[in-house]
């Protein structure tokens, strides 16, 4: 569905070189759910836009539907639906009506129009909600009409720039639960940017992380964490020395990676849950029994600190920071 091969942007601004994206590999198969992740700024929203034809690459090759974005755009648009980070209805106009209208504008009748607008009203839960002006509705029902509105002319390939953004934890299950839907019920392919690391790791299948322009780790989320962070044992103790008697006796269990700081252990290794009560026994044969003990699962930002040495969590605070003083010398290619 996807094949992009070299697929590179490169933006000058006020004499200023940003390497968006370095020349990147990505395919994606028929009926695929995949997340792209990384932190502001590290290509995820340009790579989108290449492969929707909205950006011209520097360099590269992407098909996407089965044709190339540079010399068949307007192939690749009526396969793909693209929902951005921007609102794409009219605030002025009703949900059903802006529905119907891009039906027309994809060439289906008026008639054919109006009854895919009620299927997707329908299959999104936006009754009650299409029939109002859209300056009215919750950003939450905005997100799901603009997810309508992608869809409109059946896609066989969905893009999703950080579909719930902005959403309640509410809104953002249900936005997750249609998407599954949408996929488990059409086959849809299905592209999506986040910074939600647990919806990237309950949505997607495939998790392909870029940092700085450049794809790091592509795989399931579980092979990720299996592969790049174990389990993580969080002990602590009534004082220092017991503290630093654990860690001795932690750093010698095969594969674990032990750091203290004050009277508190941290252990990462894999099988955690296995491994804490063994240990748990051994501190205490050594005169160092845990006060408390916590053992969790590793996430996808544990994954990200292995491989980048810093935390998703602490970069995905300041977009503006990212777009700093960049001006916009893109070149869009004809609509
Ligand atoms: N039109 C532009 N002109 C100049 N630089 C740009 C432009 N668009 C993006 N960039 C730069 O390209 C890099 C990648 O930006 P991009 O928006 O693709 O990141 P992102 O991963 O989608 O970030 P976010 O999570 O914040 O949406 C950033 O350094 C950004 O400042």
């Amino acid at each position: 569905m996807i094949e992009a091969r070299g697929l590179a942007k490169r933006f000058t601004a006020a004499k200023q070189t940003v390497e968006a994206v370095h020349p990147l590999n990505l395919d994606v198969a028929t009926g695929e759910l995949v997340a792209l992740l990384g932190p502001n700024g590290a290509g995820k929203s340009t790579t989108i836009r290449m492969l929707t034809t909205l950006l011209a690459p520097t360099s590269g090759t992407a098909y996407v539907a089965g044709h190339d974005v540079l010399r068949r755009p307007r192939d690749v648009r009526l396969r793909i639906g693209c929902v951005g980070q921007g609102n794409g209805a009219g605030l002025g106009h009703r949900g059903r009506d802006e529905l119907i209208s891009q039906g027309r504008a994809y060439g289906l009748t008026t008639a054919a129009a109006r009854a895919r607008a009620a299927e997707l009203i329908a299959s999104l839960e936006l009754q009650g909600v299409a029939d109002r002006v859209v300056s009215s509705l919750s950003g939450g029902q905005r997100r799901r009409l603009d997810v309508a509105l992608g869809l409109v002319h059946a896609p066989q390939l969905l893009f999703l720039d950080e579909p719930s953004t902005g959403l309640d934890p509410q809104n953002r299950a249900r936005l997750v639960e249609h998407v599954r839907r949408l996929r488990a019920d059409h086959g849809t392919t299905v592209v999506f940017t986040t910074h939600y690391l647990d919806e990237a790791d309950r949505l997607a299948e495939r998790v392909v992380i870029v940092d700085h322009g450049r794809v790091i780790a592509d795989d399931t989320p579980a092979r990720l964490k299996a592969a790049h962070a174990g389990d993580r044992i969080a002990l602590a103790f009534d004082d220092e020395r017991a503290a630093r008697t654990a860690a001795a006796r932690a750093g010698g269990v095969e594969g674990a990676a032990v750091e203290r700081s004050a009277n508190r252990v941290d252990v990462r290794v894999a099988g955690g849950a296995r491994i804490a009560p063994r240990l748990l026994g051994e501190f205490a044969a050594h005169g160092a029994a845990a006060a408390e003990v916590e053992v969790s699962r590793p996430t996808l930002d544990d994954v990200f600190l292995n491989l980048t040495g810093r935390s998703l969590r602490e970069e995905s605070g300041d977009r503006a920071a990212a777009d700093d003083g960049a001006e916009d010398e893109e070149k869009e290619s004809a609509a």
